[in-house]
């Protein structure tokens, strides 16, 4: 699919507010490439990096990794996406890292789920995940085919160590208190574009128009179209392989 240049985005909103889930049907339909901070401290878990075995502990406490560390990582993989469009999910989450961003590339759009705390405790605690692919289910949101098994591969899903209830309640603690202030650095900016609401395919449509208007002069619109009509027929069905 053609998109417009160089098409740069940030996700933002809470833990399980959905942004994985709704990262997943934007880089579906608009053909960007999707870099989660998550995933890649995850990966670096899992491969036992150094970086991975530094970070492991503070990860499963709820708390966030230090600025210099994740903005040296995710810099380095955005440098490597140089030629492609981009949405970047779970970063920035702090001020610092918002200027870190602001002074390596141009944002066009930040895209903020605004989703209720009270919403989020009880999905987390039924997300379960397919590591190497970052591919997330929940056990009624949207559950695999086969249960506990990913969709694609058939390998085991597994639940994240910080989506037990007493590390969701810490991680909802740095989200206010570290991470809203990035919200006011992207609003001042003009950039800042909220969806409000309890449901991920509630919410949906309303960040597909806008991306849609906002890379209309790009798209190829017989894949628009295709996408809208399928959207609007099956659902989340367009999307089922990962989500
Ligand atoms: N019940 C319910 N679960 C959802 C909804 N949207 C996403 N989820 C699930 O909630 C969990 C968190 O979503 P995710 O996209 O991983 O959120 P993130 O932490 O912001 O990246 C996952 O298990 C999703 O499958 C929704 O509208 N309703
Ligand atoms: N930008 C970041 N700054 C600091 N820590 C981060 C960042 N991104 C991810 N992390 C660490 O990884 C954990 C999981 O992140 P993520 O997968 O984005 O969670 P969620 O999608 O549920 O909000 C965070 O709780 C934090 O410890």
């Amino acid at each position: 699919m053609v998109v417009r240049a160089l098409f740069r985005a940030v996700i933002m909103g809470p833990p399980g507010s959905g942004k994985g889930t709704v990262s997943n049907r934007i880089t579906k339909t608009f053909g960007l490439a999707h870099l989660s901070s998550g995933d890649v401290l995850r990966v670096n878990i899992t491969a036992k990096t150094e970086i991975g075995l530094l970070m492991k502990s503070c990860i499963d406490q709820g708390q966030l990794v230090p600025d210099d560390v994740i903005s040296r990582l995710i810099l380095g993989e955005l440098r490597n996406l140089e030629q492609s469009g981009w949405l970047l999910d779970g970063f920035p989450r702090t001020v610092p890292q918002a200027e870190a961003l602001d002074a390596a590339f141009r944002i066009d759009t930040v895209i903020n789920l605004d989703v209720p705390f009270q919403t989020i405790q009880e999905r987390l605690t039924s997300r379960w995940v397919h590591l190497p692919s970052g591919r997330v289910y929940n056990t009624s949101f949207n559950p695999p085919k086969v249960p506990g098994l990913d969709d694609v591969t058939g390998e085991p899903l597994v639940q994240r160590n910080d989506d037990a209830p007493e590390t969701v309640a810490r991680r909802l603690k740095a989200y206010e208190n570290q991470t809203q202030p990035v919200l006011e650095f992207y609003r001042s900016k003009g950039l800042l574009e909220t969806f409000t609401g309890t449901e991920t395919n509630k919410i949906w449509p309303h960040v597909h128009a806008f991306l849609s208007r906002k890379l209309n002069s790009g798209i190829h619109k017989a894949r628009l179209k295709e996408s809208l009509k399928e959207w609007a027929r099956t659902g989340r069905s367009l999307y089922r392989a990962k989500n």
